[in-house]
C-alpha cells in the first residue's frame, strides 16, 4: 500500500525557503528614497505613474442587498475580474478593529515586529512581501501574513493582550469565509453552475475544509511617490481575495492589458477580486486581473487581503460545463499547494506556463498580458 502524504499550506515554501533581509527595514526613518527603492516597472505592464491613468472607467460598485447584484457580480467578472460591494453584511465595527489592530501591529518599533519575523521556509510572520524577488528593486511596504493561528506570532509581539487580537483576527476570518461563500456561489451561479458541480466544495457547498491566508500591507509615507512602489504587479493565487483597504488610494488593476485603473476608496467597502484559481475553475471566464499597489507622501496607507482556497487535497480543474467545443479546454487540474509551489518560481508566468490551448480570440485572458519577456 502506499501511502501520499498531502503537504500542508503552511508547507508551501520549505521546498523554497526565501531569505528575504527583513533587518533592513526601516521605511519610516527614510527622508529620500533611496536608489534600491526606486522602481523599475516591468515590461509587460504600463507605467505605473501613467499620466493617461484612467478617469472614465471605475471598477464596477455592487450592493449585495439588491436583488440584481448576481447579474452585476458575473458582469464585473466576466470584464473586470474585480468589483466593490458595499451591504456585504460583515459588520463595519469589526473593518474598524481590524484596521486598528492593523495599525497597532506596525506602528510597533521595527526591532519589536522582528521578533515576530517570517522565518525563509515559513509563511506566517513579519516580513517584506513575498514577491519582493521577482523584481529588481525594493518595494515601499511591509506584510505581515497568517495561515492558520496567529498565537505564537502574536505572543512575541504582545505578551499580555495578544489573545484580543487572536479573537478579532478569528473574527474576521470567519465572516470572511462567509462572504466568499456567498460570492463565490452567486458568481458561478452566474454561470449556471451550482453546488452539486463542485465536488471538492462539500456537501453543501460549505467550503468546511477550505483554506485562507490573511495578508496585512503596510505602506508607509514615502519621500517619492512618483517613483517607488508600493506592491508589484501580480496576480493572486487564491480562489477569491476579499480586500479591505483604508481610507487612502493606492490600489490599481490593470484594465484590458493596456492601463491601471484605481480603485478609489469606498467607506465601508471591501474589494473583491479573482484569483487565478477561480480563473482555471471557471475555464478562463473569470479573469484574475493583475494589480499593483502605489504609494503617496502625506498618508500612510493599510491594507488586508484575505485569501480564500480550497482544502490541500481538492483538486482543481475547469469545470465541465464549462468546457464546450467553442471553449476549449485551458487549464489542467491542480492543487492550490502545487500551483503555490510553481507560482513561486514562474510567479506571473504560472497561468500561461501551465495552458493547454490557446485562448479564444476575443476572451479576455489578463495573463498574456503578464508574460514576462525572457
Ligand atoms: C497562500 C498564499 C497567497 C500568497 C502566497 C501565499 C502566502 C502569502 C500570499 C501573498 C501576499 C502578498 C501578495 C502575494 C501575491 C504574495 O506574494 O504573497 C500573495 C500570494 C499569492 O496570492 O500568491
Ligand atoms: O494593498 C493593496 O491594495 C493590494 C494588496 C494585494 O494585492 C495583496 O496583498 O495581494
Ligand atoms: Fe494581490
Amino acid at each position: 500500500m502506499t501511502t501520499t502524504t498531502i503537504p500542508k499550506l503552511t508547507d508551501i515554501y520549505k521546498t523554497h525557503p526565501l531569505d528575504i533581509p527583513t533587518n533592513k527595514l526601516n521605511l519610516d526613518s527614510l527622508q529620500q528614497l533611496p536608489d534600491t527603492y526606486d522602481w523599475i516597472q516591468p515590461d509587460a505592464f504600463p507605467s505605473f505613474r501613467d499620466p493617461n491613468i484612467s478617469l472614465s472607467d471605475s471598477v464596477p460598485l455592487i450592493d449585495l442587498s439588491l436583488p440584481n447584484a448576481p447579474h452585476l457580480i458575473g458582469n464585473a467578472l466576466k470584464t473586470w475580474g474585480v468589483f466593490q460591494v458595499i451591504n456585504h453584511g460583515v459588520p463595519i465595527s469589526l473593518l474598524n478593529s481590524m484596521e486598528s489592530f492593523t495599525n497597532t501591529l506596525f506602528d510597533l518599533p521595527s526591532p519589536h515586529k522582528l521578533k515576530a519575523a517570517r522565518t525563509p521556509d515559513g509563511v506566517t510572520g513579519y516580513g517584506l512581501p513575498r514577491i519582493s524577488t521577482f523584481f529588481p528593486k525594493r518595494m515601499w511596504s511591509e506584510g505581515f501574513t497568517i495561515v492558520g493561528s496567529p498565537l505564537e506570532h502574536f505572543q512575541k509581539l504582545w505578551p499580555n493582550e495578544y489573545s484580543k487580537y487572536c479573537d478579532i483576527t478569528e473574527e474576521y476570518s470567519r465572516e470572511m469565509k462567509s462572504l466568499c461563500g456567498r460570492v463565490i456561489w452567486l458568481a458561478l451561479g452566474e454561470l449556471g453552475i451550482t453546488r452539486e458541480d463542485v465536488n471538492w466544495a462539500e456537501a453543501n457547498g460549505d467550503f468546511k475544509t477550505s483554506n485562507a491566508v490573511i495578508q496585512l500591507n503596510s505602506y508607509p509615507v514615502c519621500p517619492d511617490p512618483d517613483r517607488a512602489m508600493g506592491l508589484g504587479a501580480h496576480t493572486d493565487t487564491s480562489l477569491l481575495t476579499i480586500l479591505y483597504q483604508n481610507n487612502t488610494r493606492g490600489l490599481q488593476v490593470l484594465r484590458e492589458g493596456n492601463r491601471w485603473v484605481m480603485v478609489e476608496p469606498v467607506t465601508g467597502a471591501l474589494v473583491v477580486q479573482v484569483g487565478d484559481l477561480l480563473h482555471i475553475l471557471t475555464n478562463g471566464l473569470y479573469p484574475s486581473s493583475a494589480h499593483q499597489a502605489v504609494v503617496n507622501q502625506n498618508r500612510k496607507r493599510i491594507s488586508i487581503a484575505y485569501f480564500f482556497g480550497p482544502s490541500e487535497s481538492a483538486e482543481i480543474s475547469p469545470l465541465n460545463k464549462l468546457v464546450t467545443p467553442t471553449q476549449p479546454l485551458l487549464y489542467p487540474t491542480v492543487t492550490w499547494t502545487e500551483y503555490l509551489r510553481k507560482k513561486a518560481q514562474l510567479f506571473n508566468n504560472t497561468l500561461s506556463s501551465i495552458r493547454l490551448s490557446a485562448p479564444l480570440t476575443g476572451a479576455l485572458d489578463i495573463n498574456d498580458h503578464n508574460q514576462v519577456k525572457v
